[in-house]
């Protein structure tokens, strides 16, 4: 929703070119969208609370810890005390939360948590990282005018995608007025400007940081003494499986040298009768797989017998980053292709080009909105095993090519499907 609030931002700006009189500075209420999307996500959570209620699950709200053997204590959250329950199976689903760095005053800035108990937006934002939420939030940011510096240790950020989305979005988010400080080392000091008490210990690593305040200003030194001065410091850096909390050295369950919690493919930990998912694996972090490698072993350990066998395959999962424009991604990166096919068994074709509704920019503007495809096959016959695409209508556009991906698909099976024209997606169906 946050991600609709900036992109309407963005086409309020371009419809000028399309000959409508706006205004250019637009005004819009940050605090009014955000209490619209509290309110939203209150609605949903009481929707949930009453399909459990349906559905006749009893839900214990509060923090969970391991007794031993089957037992579990919880510490109520309304304060009442502690319960205990005991099961035959016992499912660990407590993901993760963000990373924040051991530096003095890093407790001063904020991370995604943070992120959206923002209501007056600040002037200047330093966010570091360079994975989903670091270009996620800043690509928002900037849609709505703030000035965001972005510190990556690379050159180009998604590291973990194929190079042509890396090298295309940082570009064109440099474009758009991202201020990127490349190959950027570390920070070493936070410091406080404004009148602010701190409530936090100093230095103190832990999971809260201060949250926003309308009128921050922080200065940040750098590893070689730099200092940057901004009202907000986003930390973007990664996430941590939330297993503290477990007491977990009561069970044996195995942890990898991360903390991630180790299952085998039918989410199975190495205790009988206690599995795990999600986050808490560090295995494709994304709520869809959370939901289908809950929905596959409640199938295998309660359902009918064709389903005893049940797991999830973590193979060609889609996913987009919600950046400006969108990037998509299904399979193999291309450098990942030729690693497990050989240089030889890989064929590549690639497209770049401008969406037609940058027709009406001028061509300046037109050039800083470069839409790309990429498809990657491999073998004799060109299944597709990688696709990457960026740029407007990515997210919705994806998911279709995941199912042919999933099915085996040719390139020769792409290009059987007619084109739907005039559409940016026709390219993926009519490349040489
Ligand atoms: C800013 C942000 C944006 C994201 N955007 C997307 C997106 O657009 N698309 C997407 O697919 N994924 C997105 N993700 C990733 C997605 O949120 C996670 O992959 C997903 O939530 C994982 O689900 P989970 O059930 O493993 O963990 P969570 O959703 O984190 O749920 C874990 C729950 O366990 C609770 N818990 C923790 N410890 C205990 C305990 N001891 N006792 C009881 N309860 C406990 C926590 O309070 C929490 O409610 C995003 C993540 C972030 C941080
Ligand atoms: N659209 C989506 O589906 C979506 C959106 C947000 C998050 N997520 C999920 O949540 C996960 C967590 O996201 P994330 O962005 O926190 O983590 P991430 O693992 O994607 O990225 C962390 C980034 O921080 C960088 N980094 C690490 N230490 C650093 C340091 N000291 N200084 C500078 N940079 C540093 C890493 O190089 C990496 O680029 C994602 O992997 C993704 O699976 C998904």
């Amino acid at each position: 929703m946050t991600w609709y609030f900036a992109s309407v931002n963005e086409l309020i700006k371009g419809a000028k070119h399309y000959f409508y009189d706006v205004p250019d500075n637009v005004q819009f209420h940050f605090e009014k969208f955000k209490k619209f999307r509290d309110a939203r996500i209150a609605t949903l959570n009481g929707i949930y609370d009453r399909n459990w209620e349906r559905e006749g699950i009893e839900l214990i709200h509060g923090t969970a810890k391991f007794m031993g053997g089957n037992e579990i204590e919880i510490d109520l959250r309304d304060g009442s005390g502690k319960a205990t329950v005991s099961a035959k199976h016992i499912l660990i689903a407590t993901g993760g939360y963000p990373i924040v760095p051991h530096i003095e005053g890093a407790q001063h800035g904020i991370t995604s948590d943070g992120f959206f108990d923002i209501e007056v937006l600040p002037k200047k934002i330093a966010v570091v990282g360079a994975g989903y939420i670091a270009v996620e939030l800043a690509g928002v940011l900037n849609a709505i005018g703030v000035e965001v510096h972005l510190f990556i240790r690379g050159d180009t950020f998604l590291r973990t995608f194929d190079p042509m989305i890396q090298e295309t979005l940082t570009k064109t988010y440099e474009d758009a007025g991202v201020v990127i400080h490349k190959q950027f080392g570390s920070f070493k000091k936070v410091e406080r400007l404004d009148q602010y008490s701190a409530s936090v210990q100093e230095g103190a690593h832990e999971k809260r940081t201060e949250g926003a305040s309308p009128d921050k200003q922080l200065r940040i030194t750098d590893e070689n003494g730099h200092t940057f001065e901004v009202n907000e410091l986003l930390w973007a850096i990664g996430r941590t499986p939330e297993v503290e909390s477990l007491n977990l050295g009561v069970t044996g369950v195995k942890q990898s040298a991360k903390g991630h919690i180790v299952v085998d493919e039918f989410q199975n930990t190495n205790i009988e009768g206690i599995y795990a998912l999600g986050d808490v694996t560090g295995r494709a972090e994304l709520t869809p797989v959370a939901i289908a490698a809950g929905r596959t072993l409640g199938n295998r350990l309660f359902g009918p017998p064709e389903f005893k066998a049940s797991q999830l395959s973590y193979e060609s999962i889609p996913t987009v980053v919600f950046s400006h424009p969108e990037v998509g991604t299904v399979g193999l990166t291309e450098p990942e292709a030729v690693e497990r096919y050989g240089p030889e068994n890989i064929k590549v074709y690639k497209t770049k080009f401008a969406a037609m509704y940058f027709d009406p920019f001028p061509a300046e503007e037109r050039a800083k909105h470069p839409t790309q495809y990429k498809i990657v096959c491999a073998g004799p016959e060109e299944k597709v095993v990688g696709l990457h695409i960026l740029g407007e209508s990515s997210g919705e556009m994806l998911q279709g090519f995941g199912v042919a991906m999933k099915m085996g698909a040719t390139k020769a099976d792409f290009d059987r499907c007619v084109a739907i024209h005039p559409t940016s997606a026709e390219e993926l169906v009519t490349m040489r």
